[in-house]
């Protein structure tokens, strides 16, 4: 398991845009960490760039003080637009994901759709998926190879309030399993009752602890 993660100085420009400005940010495992901020304050490209999916201007991130090649750090995100094929089952959905990295087994894919409250039976297709259920799925697929780092964008926006229960309990199993856990969310109730830190993130800029 990661012991800590660190952002250091961490600037994201396109174009002439800064999108992220000297992000400095420890986080250790075993704790749920928040980020809220407006609309377009860079929270989902902070998360891109910790999950490895953008590339940094500038700046350090370090995985137990190594680079991610030296780390290969095992990374469960959920995010909006994720692709998830319409045509195929959640299974098979889930399945053909986790064919890239083979950490997960099929026992273990159908654990993780049953921990988000779906059934892994389930024939219909991820377009027949009423959006909570689609985002369930999302998370199923985030947690199912039991990241080390787990990065989840605004999870509980389409969930039912039973739904958000479960997505909390989740989210403290995999922190008492010593998982790092960043949350990014308008929503309050999630950041106040889960989060041990609290960063508000404006114009890129990582301010202070809520
Ligand atoms: N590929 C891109 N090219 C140019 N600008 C981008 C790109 N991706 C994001 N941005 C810009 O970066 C800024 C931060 O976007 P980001 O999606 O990280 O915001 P956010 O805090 O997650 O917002 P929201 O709460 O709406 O999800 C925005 O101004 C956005 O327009």
């Amino acid at each position: 398991m990661i012991q800590e993660v660190k952002l250091e100085n961490i600037t994201k420009q396109i174009g002439t845009t800064t999108i992220l400005e000297n992000i400095c940010l420890t986080m250790k495992c075993g704790q749920i960490y928040g980020i809220t901020g407006e609309n377009g304050s860079g929270k989902t490209m902070l998360m891109r760039v910790i999950a490895g999916l953008v590339n940094p201007s500038s700046g350090q991130l370090l995985f137990d003080g190594k680079n991610r090649v030296d780390a290969d750090p095992n990374i469960g995100i959920m995010i909006e637009n994720a692709s998830l094929y319409p045509e195929l089952s959640g299974r098979e959905n889930l399945r053909l994901l986790a064919s890239i990295r083979k950490r997960a087994t099929n026992e273990e894919i159908d654990q993780a759709i049953r921990r988000v409250g779906l059934e892994p039976e389930d024939k219909r297709t991820f377009r027949k998926y009423s959006l909570g259920m689609k985002q369930r799925l999302m998370l199923a697929q985030a947690i199912m190879e039991q990241p080390e780092v787990l990065l989840l964008d605004e999870p509980t926006n389409a969930i039912d309030r039973k739904g958000v229960e479960l997505v909390h309990q989740i989210m403290s199993e995999e922190a008492q399993r010593g998982a790092i856990v960043l949350l990014a969310s308008h929503v309050d109730y999630d950041i106040r009752s889960l989060c041990s830190r609290v960063f508000l993130i404006e114009k890129g800029r990582l301010q202070m602890e809520v």
